[in-house]
């Protein structure tokens, strides 16, 4: 690398990490100082800061979609591609009512931290579309989809940015974005996206590897904090993609999931609930609540029970100063992006509760979506087992080099997992003459 000069402090930036006695008041705000500190951590020149602090591009579109009742409806989208040092932007699409353009600049500088960490030849996306998917019927829900990358389309790419599925997107929209991007180029693209269904190129093993990735990162921390998985407790908010498939491996390794909870409401039950009898009945009511054999609890009680694992899975900002004196878990795993507030975080740690954060604990998604567009390129596809066996292999050796940080420099889990995803990328800068 190039001369590492000291990291001063600018008057226009945000306030160092340290200093700060503000929470963050936005995704935003806290990604940025949590990459300005870990800058600092590490001594590195200002020029990394100034090259992160915001995405390099942000696109802004309306989508008109043509409803049933035959009415023209504008729906407002957007992508952010954060930063391309390493490679391509990759990152999903989210569709949600509460999506702004902050937001989704915020995940996109969360996707590529996420990427450095397991070394990812990625810089981070993200893309999000305001809408109540709820609301919508199949048809319209289509129509959105494929307005959506129809707008985004000389934006994204297998080159350039490839986009995957997030909150409230799955296989199927993934499925309709590729054929609709496919016929606008006249050629099928399949490396253009991930997470869609394996008939169109998608990759075994991609819907469940969020949850799968989660898992291996709390096995890994509950080895190190002696803590035996077998009758240990966990409660998990947020019961989709993420939440679901987390909560069926941890019930693999022999954790008693006691609470679930979704947008709808929660349920408990402390002798453990059968996960796949859970998975079933919000498959066909569309909510865990009212499973048979469980108790009813609100969905934010679910974030107070005393379980050895707490998972939240659903959206950011759960645990914050506000409310983090109620957690009392043992380990919070961040499956969710930014659930947790830097400040609720460090409040956490200091009272002993190891935080796995979220740019390590959620990254299988993004590894598994990675091994996904390794394999449409060269149009050769491999097994369920080695897709797993290679998941197995990155998240370890990632959350082994986070690990190793923590202990040796005596930060948290998070502020390390952002110094070796940040010496990475200043290393990539250094090396293409950047700094
Ligand atoms: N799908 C993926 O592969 C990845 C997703 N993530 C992150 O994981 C989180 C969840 O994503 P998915 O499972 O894909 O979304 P999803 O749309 O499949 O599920 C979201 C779940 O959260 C619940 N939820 C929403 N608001 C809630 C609230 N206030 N309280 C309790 N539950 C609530 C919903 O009811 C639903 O059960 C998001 O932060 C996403 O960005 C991170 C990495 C990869
Ligand atoms: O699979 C991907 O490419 C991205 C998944 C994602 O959006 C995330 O990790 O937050």
């Amino acid at each position: 690398m190039s001369t590492v000069r000291e990291f001063r402090s600018d008057p226009g930036a945000v306030a160092p990490a340290k200093a700060a006695v503000r929470e963050a008041q936005s995704p935003l705000e806290a990604v940025q100082r949590l990459i300005r500190a870990a800058c600092e951590d590490l001594g590195l020149p200002p020029a990394v800061y100034e090259y992160l602090k915001e995405p390099a591009r942000v696109l802004v579109v309306n989508i008109p979609v043509r409803m049933d009742s035959g009415e023209v409806r504008t729906f407002t989208g957007y992508r952010s591609q954060h930063t391309d040092v390493v490679g391509p932007t990759k990152g999903g699409v989210r569709f949600h009512p509460a999506v702004t353009l902050d937001e989704v600049k915020a995940l996109s500088m969360w996707m590529t931290m996420k990427c450095a960490v397991l070394g990812l030849p990625y810089g981070g996306a993200k893309g999000g579309v305001v809408c109540e998917p709820r609301t919508l019927s199949r048809s319209e829900l289509e129509g959105l989809a494929r307005g959506y990358i129809r707008a985004v389309a000389g934006f994204v790419g297998p080159e350039r940015d490839i986009p995957a599925p997030d909150v409230n997107t799955n296989a199927e929209i993934m499925g309709w974005m590729l054929d609709e991007y496919s016929s606008l180029r006249g050629v099928v693209t399949p490396a253009l996206i991930t997470g869609k269904p394996e008939v169109l190129g998608g990759s075994a093993g991609r819907t469940g590897a969020t949850g799968r990735g989660v898992v291996i990162t709390i096995r890994e921390a509950a080895d190190r904090l002696g803590l035996d998985l077998r009758g240990a407790t966990a409660a998990i908010q947020g019961f989709g993609n993420v939440g679901s498939h987390t909560a069926r491996y941890l019930q693999e390794l022999g954790v008693r999931v006691v609470a679930i909870s979704d947008v709808r409401g929660g349920v408990h039950r402390r002798d453990g609930i059968d996960v796949e009898a859970a998975i079933e009945h919000t498959r066909r009511y569309g909510s865990v609540v009212g499973l048979p054999g469980t108790d009813p609890i609100g969905s934010d009680e679910v974030l107070y029970l005393p379980v050895d694992i707490l998972v939240p899975a659903a959206l950011e900002n759960q645990i914050t100063m506000a409310n983090v004196d109620q957690v009392s878990a043992r380990i919070v795993c961040e499956a969710a992006n930014g659930p947790t507030t830097p400040e609720a975080s460090e409040a956490l740690v200091q009272r002993g509760t190891f935080v796995i954060p979220d740019i390590l604990a959620n990254a299988g998604g993004v590894t598994v979506s990675y091994f996904e567009w390794v394999q449409n390129l060269q149009n050769f596809y491999w097994p369920e087992d080695e897709v797993e066996a290679r998941l197995e292999d990155m998240m370890v050796r990632a959350f082994n080099t986070v690990y190793k940080v923590h202990a040796q420099r005596g930060v948290s889990m998070r502020r390390a997992a952002y110094m070796v995803a940040l010496k990475r990328l200043a290393d990539a800068m250094a090396a293409r003459g950047w700094l």
